[in-house]
């Protein structure tokens, strides 16, 4: 695993851009041949897709022939909610790009059947022929997309009930109304993602920091589902300083020293 520490939240958003646009230039996509992508919601990437809009409109990347999957979707919020993921990932990012809407796959949290969605949405995953970088955020209690604390390692998309903490966290896009958050989302499993390429995974503030350090200084351990990324062969983490304060002084220091070799990973 590599972790990449960088000062501030801004370049964290930059570095991640620059790795997903070269991650698609280097791929080369164009008729038949599709990059896919995995994406988060959240308040952390927001500036990664900024960043990749700026890169869109500069002419430095298409996504025309990029396929897109995203994490998870609430259940039974309306789809035109300002909430929604859906709603989240039209307005921060897809209606800014050049993407066909065919190409953007988002569970469907008001499916009549849900586990029959999840089911489509694993196979709609391997038609495309699985997903080369997969972006992912984590929430304070150490969970990738919204896969909480004790669920399996081995999970594939389905229904989760969302933790007290996870309510808690998110009901600042809800008014403040810990009542208005949704208790039910569809997400991806654990294995769903670590079947991906190479994941990436962004990291940043205080309040994520034991969950970083559980991440990478302890065992891999369901009560922390993003500690099972230390058994993907090509995980990327990316955090600013304040996210390193549960780290020790040993593992910041080591990987602080590979910021070269880190800045070489983004350069044409
Ligand atoms: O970036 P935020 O707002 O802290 O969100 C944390 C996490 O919550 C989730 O959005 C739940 O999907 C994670 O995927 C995400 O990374």
């Amino acid at each position: 695993m590599r972790l990449i520490i960088l000062d501030e939240v801004s370049n964290v958003a930059e570095w991640s851009a620059r790795y997903v646009l070269k991650k698609i230039n280097d791929f080369k996509p164009g008729p038949g041949k599709y990059f896919v992508l995995g994406l988060p919601t959240g308040g952390t990437p927001l500036g990664m897709y900024k960043k990749l809009i700026e890169f869109h409109k500069q002419g430095k990347v298409s996504f025309k022939y990029v396929k897109t999957f995203n994490m998870d979707e609430y259940v039974a919020l309306p789809r035109d909610h300002p909430e929604s993921y859906h709603y989240y990932m039209w307005h921060n990012f897809f209606s800014h790009i050049d993407i066909s809407p065919e190409n953007v796959h988002i569970l469907d949290g008001n499916a009549p059947d849900l586990h029959a969605e999840c089911v489509r949405y694993e196979e709609d995953i391997k038609a495309a022929g699985g997903i080369h970088l997969f972006v992912g955020g984590i929430g304070p209690d150490g969970h990738i997309a919204f896969n909480e604390p004790g669920s399996s390692l081995a999970s594939r998309t389905r229904l989760k009930t969302l933790a007290q903490e996870t309510l808690e966290a998110n009901a600042r896009f809800f008014d403040n109304d810990i009542r208005k958050v949704p208790k039910e989302a569809l997400t991806v499993g654990v294995q769903t993602v670590m079947e991906a390429q190479e994941v990436m995974i962004l990291v940043t503030g205080s309040h994520k920091a034991l969950a970083l350090s559980k991440a990478i200084e302890e065992g891999v351990n369901h009560m922390w589902t993003v500690s099972a990324f230390q058994m993907h062969p090509c995980t990327i983490m990316i955090c600013d300083e304040d996210a390193t304060q549960e780290l020790r002084v040993k593992t910041v220091k080591y990987f602080k020293a590979l910021s070269s070799v880190h800045q070489k990973m983004i350069q044409d």
